[in-house]
C-alpha cells in the first residue's frame, strides 16, 4: 500500500511497447505511482530502471521477474501482455485480491472463462480498446446497427496495425463487431466471416465481416463501413499515439479501486453501458 494514498500499480510487461507507454502515463496522471515493473524471467530489460527505459529518467523501480512479492505489495496491475500471461497474472491478482486492468488482446474462450473466473476474487477491467474515443464509436455502431435493416445494410469492418501486431482481428474489430451485434439482436460468433479466400459465394445477409491489415508503424485504424445499395456510412478511429490506451488504462484503476470484485469493460468505467 502507498503510504501517500497514491494507487500502487505494478506494470506486467514493462518493456513492451505498451508497457513503456504506461509507465510514461502513470508519471504525469495524479493518484498512481509504479509500484513494480515486471518482465519474463529470461528478459535482456532485468535490472534496468522501468523510468530509464521509458525515456523519463530514472523512478527506481528496477524491472523484475516475480510478480507475487510484487502483486502481494499493489493496489493493482496494468497488463498489456500475452494471453497466457494475463491468465495467470489473473490468477495472482485474485490471490491478492487486487485490481487487474487487462488490455490484452487475442485471448481464446478458455482464457476469457478463467479470467471470468479470478474476477471472483479480483476487480478486472478488460477490453480490447482503452481508449474514450473507441468505446463512444462502439456506442455509435450500435445504435447505427439498430437503426439499419440488415436486408439492407453490410456490416464490414476493417482494421490496420503496425508490422508487430500478432493477433486478428484485433480486438477493437472484435468489440465493434460485438456492438454491431447487439445493435442487431444477433450472436457475433453465429454471424460473423472473419476471413475470406477463394471462391467466396456471395455476401450472407445480415453477417458481419473483418479484414485486417498488417504494415509499418500504424498505431490503430479502424473502421465500421455500413453499406447500403447506393450509399454508403463508415463510423472511423485512427489512434495516433498509444498514450491514449495507457491513460484509459490508467483510468480503469481508479475506478476499479472503490468497486467490489468482478469483470467489467472500459464502457463501464466510462459510463458508456
Ligand atoms: N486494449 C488496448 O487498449 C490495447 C491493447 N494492446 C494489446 O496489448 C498487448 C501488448 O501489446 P504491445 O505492448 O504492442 O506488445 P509488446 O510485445 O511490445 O509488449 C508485450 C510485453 O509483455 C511481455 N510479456 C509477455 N509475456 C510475459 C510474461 N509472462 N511475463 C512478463 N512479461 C511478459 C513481453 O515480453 P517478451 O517481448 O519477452 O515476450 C513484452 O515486453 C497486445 O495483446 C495488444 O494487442 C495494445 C494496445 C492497446
Ligand atoms: O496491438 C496493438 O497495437 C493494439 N491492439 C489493440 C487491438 O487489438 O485492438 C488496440 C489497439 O488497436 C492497438
Amino acid at each position: 500500500m502507498s503510504e501517500s494514498g497514491d494507487m500502487g500499480l505494478v506494470v506486467v510487461g514493462a518493456a513492451g511497447r505498451m508497457g513503456q507507454t504506461l509507465i510514461r502515463a502513470i508519471h504525469t496522471m495524479p493518484g498512481a505511482r509504479v509500484a513494480a515493473a515486471i518482465e519474463r524471467p529470461d528478459s535482456a530489460h532485468l535490472g534496468k530502471d522501468a523510468g530509464e527505459l521509458a525515456g523519463i529518467g530514472i523512478i527506481n523501480v528496477p524491472i523484475v521477474n516475480d510478480p507475487l512479492p510484487a502483486f502481494a505489495k499493489a493496489n493493482g496491475v496494468l497488463d498489456f501482455t500475452a494471453p497466457s500471461a494475463s491468465v495467470e497474472f489473473a490468477g495472482y491478482a485474485a490471490q491478492a485480491r487486487i485490481v487487474h486492468v487487462i488490455g490484452t488482446t487475442g485471448c481464446s474462450a478458455d482464457d476469457n472463462a478463467k479470467i471470468a473466473a479470478a474476477a471472483r476474487h479480483a476487480t478486472i477491467v478488460k477490453s480490447g480498446n482503452m481508449s474514450l474515443g473507441v468505446n463512444l464509436l462502439a456506442v455509435l455502431v450500435e445504435q447505427a446497427a439498430k437503426a439499419l435493416d440488415p436486408e439492407d445494410f453490410d456490416i464490414e469492418i476493417l482494421e490496420m496495425h503496425h508490422r508487430h501486431k500478432v493477433d486478428a482481428p484485433s480486438g477493437t474489430a472484435l468489440l465493434l463487431g460485438e456492438a454491431a451485434a447487439k445493435g442487431r439482436g444477433i450472436d457475433l460468433a453465429d454471424n460473423s466471416v472473419r476471413v475470406r479466400d477463394g471462391h467466396t459465394g456471395v455476401r450472407k445477409t445480415g453477417s458481419i465481416g473483418f479484414a485486417a491489415l498488417r504494415g509499418g508503424s500504424v498505431v490503430g485504424d479502424h473502421s465500421v463501413i455500413l453499406a447500403g445499395t447506393g450509399e454508403r456510412i463508415t463510423l472511423s478511429h485512427h489512434a495516433e499515439d498509444r498514450a491514449i490506451f495507457a491513460r484509459g488504462a490508467v483510468k480503469a484503476a481508479l475506478w476499479a479501486r472503490a468497486k467490489k470484485p468482478g469483470l467489467y469493460s472500459m464502457r463501464d468505467v466510462l459510463g458508456l453501458s
